[in-house]
C-alpha cells in the first residue's frame, strides 16, 4: 500500500510548483479536495495511518469544560498549568519535557473546567511528527484551544501552528458552513462566506444553483471536486458571492471537521520590549502573560472563561445565602428554563417563577418566567407549586 504520508507530499509538492492563475485554478482545486480527502485518511485508524492512528492520550473529560494547550516545545505550557490549577506538570528548559496529556482543573468562580497540559509539537505534527497525531487528537476534544506562545519567538510560529491544526481538519474561530435563508443583507459578516448548502441524493445528477456568482469558485470547480468525491448525484445551493473552494470542501468534509475556539497567549514578555509587547497585545483573540513575572496570569484565566461563553448561576433557596462554591454552568444566552433543566429535567413541570439578582435583573429581585435570560452569576430561586 502506498504511504499516505507520501500522497500527501506528492500532492503539496505539486500545488507548489503550481502557478496560481485562471488556466491552472481547477487544478489546484481538485488537489485541494484530494488533500483534504488523504489527510482525513491519515487520521483514520487502520492500515496506512500509522500504529498510533488516531487515538488521543487517554484521559477522561472532566468538569464544565475542556481547555487544551497547544503550542511548540517550551514555550511555558507545563508553567502555566501548574500556575492556575493544583497540579505539577514537570518543567525544564529542554524540549520535550511533557511526554503526556497532564490533566489539571482551573477553578473558577464555582466552575471547574479541566486544563490539558501536552506534549509540544513540531512542524509536521500533523503527518504524525513527534507526539503530533495524538497531541491534535487531543486537542480535537476541547472545547477551547489555548495556544501559547514564545513572545520572543518569530512571527511565524503563530502561523505555523494553525496550518498544523487546520490540515487536520481543525478550525479555529471560525463558523460552521451551514445554509441561512436570510436575505443576504440581514447575515451577519462572519458567518456569510459560510453559506453552503449540499444535499447528497440517489439519482438525478448534479444540480448545481449559485445566488450570486462566487468570485473564486465557478460551476465546473464544483462539479469535478464532487466527481472526485464520488458524489455524482446532489443538490447545491451557493448564496454569496465570497464562497471559496476551502469554503466547499470543508463542506463536503464535515464530518471531518472540527471548529474550535482559540485564544492565543503569549508567554515571557518578561523578555521583549514593551513596543511589541503592545502590539502583540493588540493582535485579534490574542492576551499576553509572563509565568515567570506572575504578569497577566489572571487577566488571561478571565479572558478564558470569557471566550468559553459559560454562565455561572449560584442557586438560592428561601431564607439561606447561595452558595458562591459551587455554580451551575449553563451556555450564554441561557434561559430560566435551561437553568431549570440542570437543576432536574421535570423541575420546569412544577415551576411557578423564579426570582432573580444580578446583572440580568432590572431591578433586585427581579421575578421573571421561564423565557428570562440569565447573565454570568446571576443568583436565581426558583419558586414551585408543590402538588401531592
Ligand atoms: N523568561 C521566561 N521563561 C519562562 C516563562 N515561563 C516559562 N519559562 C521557562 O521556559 C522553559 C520551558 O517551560 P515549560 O513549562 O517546561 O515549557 P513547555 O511548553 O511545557 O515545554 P515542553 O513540555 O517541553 O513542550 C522553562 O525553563 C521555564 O522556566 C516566562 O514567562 N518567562
Ligand atoms: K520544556
Ligand atoms: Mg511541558
Amino acid at each position: 500500500m502506498v504511504n499516505i504520508t507520501e500522497k500527501i507530499k506528492e500532492i503539496e509538492d505539486e500545488m507548489r510548483r503550481t502557478q496560481k492563475n485562471k488556466a491552472t485554478e481547477y487544478h489546484l482545486g481538485l488537489l485541494k479536495g484530494k488533500l483534504a480527502r488523504y489527510r482525513a485518511q491519515l487520521l483514520e485508524p487502520g492500515p496506512g495511518a500509522g500504529s498510533s492512528g488516531g487515538a488521543g492520550f487517554d484521559v477522561s473529560k472532566s468538569g464544565d469544560a475542556r481547555i487544551a494547550l497547544v503550542g511548540f516545545p517550551s514555550v511555558g505550557k507545563s508553567t502555566f498549568l501548574s500556575k492556575i490549577t493544583k497540579t505539577k506538570s514537570e518543567v525544564a528548559a529542554y524540549s520535550f519535557t511533557t511526554l503526556t496529556a497532564i490533566p489539571g482543573v482551573l477553578e473558577y468562580g464555582g466552575a471547574e473546567i479541566q486544563i490539558l497540559d501536552l506534549p509540544g509539537i513540531i512542524e509536521g505534527a500533523s503527518e504524525g511528527k513527534g507526539r503530533g497525531r495524538q497531541v491534535i487528537s487531543a486537542a480535537k476534544t476541547s472545547d477551547m484551544i489555548c495556544m501559547i506562545l514564545d513572545a520572543t519567538k518569530k512571527a511565524e510560529q503563530r502561523s505555523l501552528l494553525e496550518a498544523e491544526l487546520e490540515a487536520v481538519g481543525i478550525r479555529l474561530n471560525r463558523e460552521p458552513p451551514y445554509l441561512c435563508l436570510l436575505p443576504p443583507f440581514l447575515i451577519p459578516a462572519n458567518l456569510k462566506s459560510r453559506n453552503i448548502y449540499l444535499k447528497p441524493k440517489t439519482a438525478g445528477g448534479m444540480k448545481i444553483t449559485f445566488q450570486t456568482p462566487p468570485k473564486n469558485l465557478d460551476q465546473k470547480m464544483v462539479y469535478n471536486i464532487l466527481r472526485d468525491y464520488k458524489i455524482l448525484n446532489c443538490e447545491v445551493l451557493v448564496r454569496d458571492e465570497n464562497v471559496t473552494v476551502d469554503d466547499f470542501i470543508d463542506v463536503i468534509m464535515k464530518d471531518h471537521r472540527k471548529y474550535i475556539k482559540c485564544l492565543y497567549i503569549y508567554n515571557k514578555i518578561d523578555s521583549v520590549s514593551l513596543d511589541f509587547l503592545d502590539k502583540l497585545a493588540r493582535e485579534p483573540h490574542t492576551v499576553v502573560m509572563s509565568c515567570e513575572l506572575d504578569l497577566g496570569i489572571r487577566d488571561v484565566v478571565d479572558r478564558c472563561w470569557e471566550e468559553l461563553k459559560l454562565i455561572r448561576i449560584y442557586t438560592k433557596r428561601k431564607g439561606v445565602d447561595p452558595d458562591f462554591n459551587e455554580a451551575l454552568i449553563v451556555r450564554s444566552n441561557s434561559s430560566i428554563e435551561d437553568v431549570c433543566d440542570q437543576i432536574h429535567r421535570t423541575l420546569k413541570d412544577t415551576f411557578k417563577y423564579a426570582l432573580v439578582w444580578g446583572a440580568s435583573a432590572r431591578h433586585v429581585p427581579q421575578r421573571v418566567g421561564l423565557g428570562h435570560i440569565v447573565a454570568d452569576e446571576d443568583v436565581v430561586s426558583i419558586v414551585s407549586n408543590w402538588r401531592a
